[in-house]
């Protein structure tokens, strides 16, 4: 199963963060994005990440949760799945491995059969999670394609997930990491606030990530983006 593999639009909820007051999970469901993440990298806990998978799952998108440490991770039916950080530029490899071994020892529920990971690129090292991970963000446009490269082809990862979290990135560097996939799906998260940035990075990337524009301008913003996410994929053939 990889149901990424058709999206193109994604809104990631994070749990320690609230919405946009009078609204609701419902409506976020509603913007026409194609799947919700449950994720964030600070102030997570197993009761935050609950609510939220419960609020979020009772609609029609598909619901998975991007854990960012072990005890944070919840079980139910109301998720498809797990979407796991790798973080490949990770200074500390408790980021790379370290954090999943714990999580394999403490945790006997983990369904492996719905759980993925994402190799993580994280480029803005301004945000928390740059600092959390030690990440090395120094990184020029071949230096992403070849993590890309590695996450795919040698680690078989399904999902390469290049993270400006908080900032607008470079399309030509998301451009570049696209070039060397082939099968791999290329999430693009970062600064996507409206119709033309969501657009930009849509025809670079498979799949754009929308965060904190949820939190803080709300549905009607996202929508837009939406929009410019749909209108960057190839036009159908015309059946001439
Ligand atoms: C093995 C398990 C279950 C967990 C470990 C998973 C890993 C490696 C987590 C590393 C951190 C990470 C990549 C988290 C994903 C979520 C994310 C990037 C959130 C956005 O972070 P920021 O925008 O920097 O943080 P805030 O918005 O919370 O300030
Ligand atoms: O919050 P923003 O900047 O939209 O980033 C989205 C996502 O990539 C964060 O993990
Ligand atoms: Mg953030």
């Amino acid at each position: 199963m990889s149901d990424w593999a058709d999206w193109d639009h994604i809104v990631k909820i994070d749990p320690d963060k609230t919405l946009v007051e009078g609204e609701t999970f419902e409506d976020v469901a509603a913007t026409g994005t194609d799947a919700i993440e449950v994720g964030g990298t600070t102030g997570m806990t197993e009761e935050k990440m609950a609510r939220v998978v419960e609020a979020c799952g009772k609609h029609d998108v598909p619901v998975y949760i991007e854990p960012s440490n072990p005890a944070s991770v919840v079980h139910s039916d109301l998720h498809e799945g797990y979407l796991v950080p790798v973080v490949l530029n990770a200074g500390d490899v408790t980021w790379i491995t370290g954090a999943h071994k714990e999580w394999a020892r403490i945790d006997d529920g983990i369904d492996w059969s719905r759980t993925w990971t994402e190799g993580y690129i994280v480029m803005n090292p301004e945000a928390s999670v740059a600092s959390y991970t030690q990440a090395d963000c120094d990184l020029e446009a071949d230096d992403v394609a070849a993590y890309a490269e590695v996450a795919e082809h040698l680690l078989g990862q399904d999902i390469v997930y290049v993270e400006y979290s908080g900032t607008f990135g470079d399309p030509e560097i998301v451009e570049a990491a696209a070039a060397t996939l082939d099968e791999a799906t290329l999430f693009y998260g970062g600064g996507i606030h409206d119709y033309d940035s969501a657009r930009t990075m849509a025809a670079v990337a498979d799949t754009v990530v929308v965060g904190d524009l949820v939190h803080d301008e709300g549905v009607d913003a996202v929508r837009e983006t939406v929009e410019g996410a749909r209108d960057a994929q190839p036009a159908a053939p015309t059946g001439e």
